[in-house]
């Protein structure tokens, strides 16, 4: 599976016709592998260890918008700095949850696809998605 990593300002960049690099989950994985074992850091990266790493970095991202109220679209208020520091956050949820996906032996972009595919037979395309409770519980249609 690829992604598309954003250089500079985010959706802004892509509108304004910023650099984007091409990365693959599993270009992150190979690195993350030897990052680790470069390191001597494989023994610490258990699953569980992973796990509660991975939550942490949540709460790292969580602390970032906490207590701002609701935000726009594009952070367009947000300093160079603060966006910068939102997308490491971004990057280390990212970072545990491949390297989390790898040790566990789940093909993450493979189950991201698959998962798509499902929630699309689920939340069927011309249903009335209106009511953002309704669209979010998946008992609304029975
Ligand atoms: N045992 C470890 C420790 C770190 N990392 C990598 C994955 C993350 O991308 C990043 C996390 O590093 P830190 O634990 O230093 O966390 P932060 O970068 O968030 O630093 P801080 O908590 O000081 O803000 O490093 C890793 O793979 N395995």
């Amino acid at each position: 599976m690829t992604i598309l990593m954003e250089n500079g300002d985010g959706a802004d960049a892509v509108a304004k016709g910023g650099m984007d690099v091409e990365v693959s989950l599993g270009d992150l994985r190979k690195q993350l592998d030897d990052f680790a074992k470069a390191r001597g850091w494989e023994q610490f990266h258990s699953p569980r260890n992973l796990l509660l790493a991975l939550v942490g970095e949540v709460g790292e991202l969580s602390e970032i918008f906490q207590w701002k109220g609701e935000v726009p679209r594009g952070l367009p208020d947000w300093n160079v700095s603060e966006k910068e520091h939102l997308g490491e956050e971004l990057s280390d949820v990212l970072l545990y949850l491949v390297r989390l996906s790898h040790m566990c032996g789940v093909d993450l972009g493979r189950a991201a696809l698959s998962k798509i595919e499902k929630n699309a037979i689920k939340y069927p395309v011309g249903r009335d998605y209106s009511r953002a409770a309704a669209a979010a519980s998946s008992k609304w249609s029975k």
